[in-house]
């Protein structure tokens, strides 16, 4: 399986905010003993690069990804950690181009048709739509469908427990990103016994 039918399999992709690398670890064994072998690691901190590559060293099988990469010096250093594909949360031409180049996963984020057509110039097909909530939804994307059949979309932003069943439901979606299961408090305080609960309820609610 590529990236794409991985993650369309697992349905939800945890975005995570780590601090400090040491708490890597312990993550990456709560969301998979939850049942999803699946992160999104963002740069919003310096402990980024270290958190994939302890988790991609403990968990190899698991599917790592960088998130709000902003340069190509981010990409390049996510990549090198062990990082299988790279989110960002707004379009990015240099990264995108990067990637492309190199044949790696990008999921660059879109809001706007103006920005869904960027994608097109790199033939790229799935777009991160972020933030998903509070740019319409899935009303938003069922608009951007019918010009654009051919791109598919990861929302993030705002999505829970209580409406991701929602956008699942319909097919122009691969997975939703969030944080509901993996709040940075709980991450931060070490309770990693309640995000695997969390991912847990997740997965079983997502469950076909
Ligand atoms: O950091 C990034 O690159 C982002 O795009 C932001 C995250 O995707 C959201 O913070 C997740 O959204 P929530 O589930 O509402 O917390």
């Amino acid at each position: 399986m590529n990236v794409n039918e991985r993650i369309e399999t697992l349905k939800i992709v945890p975005v995570v905010v780590i601090q400090d690398a040491k708490d890597a670890v312990p993550l990456a064994k709560a969301l998979t003993a939850g049942g999803l072998s699946v992160a999104e690691v963002t740069f919003r901190t310096d402990a980024a690069e270290a958190s994939i590559r302890a988790m991609t060293d403990e968990f190899p099988d698991m599917l790592v990804g960088a998130g709000t990469v902003t340069n190509v010096e981010q990409a390049e250093k996510a990549i090198a950690a062990g990082a299988k594909f790279l989110v960002t949360a707004g379009f990015n031409r240099a990264v995108t181009e990067y990637a492309v180049e190199n044949k790696l996963t990008i999921y660059p984020g879109i809001c706007t048709p103006t920005e869904l057509m960027f994608l097109l110039e790199y033939h790229l097909t799935v777009a991160k739509f972020f933030p998903a909530e509070q740019y319409g939804g899935l009303k938003t994307i069922k608009a951007l469908s019918a010009p654009f059949p051919n791109i598919r979309f990861m929302p993030t932003g705002g999505i829970n427990a209580g409406n991701v069943k929602e956008y699942l439901a319909d097919p122009k979606i691969i997975a939703c990103g969030g944080s509901w299961m993996v709040k940075d408090s709980l991450v931060r305080e070490g309770k990693f016994d309640e995000i695997e609960r969390l991912t847990a309820e997740a997965v079983a609610l997502v469950r076909d």
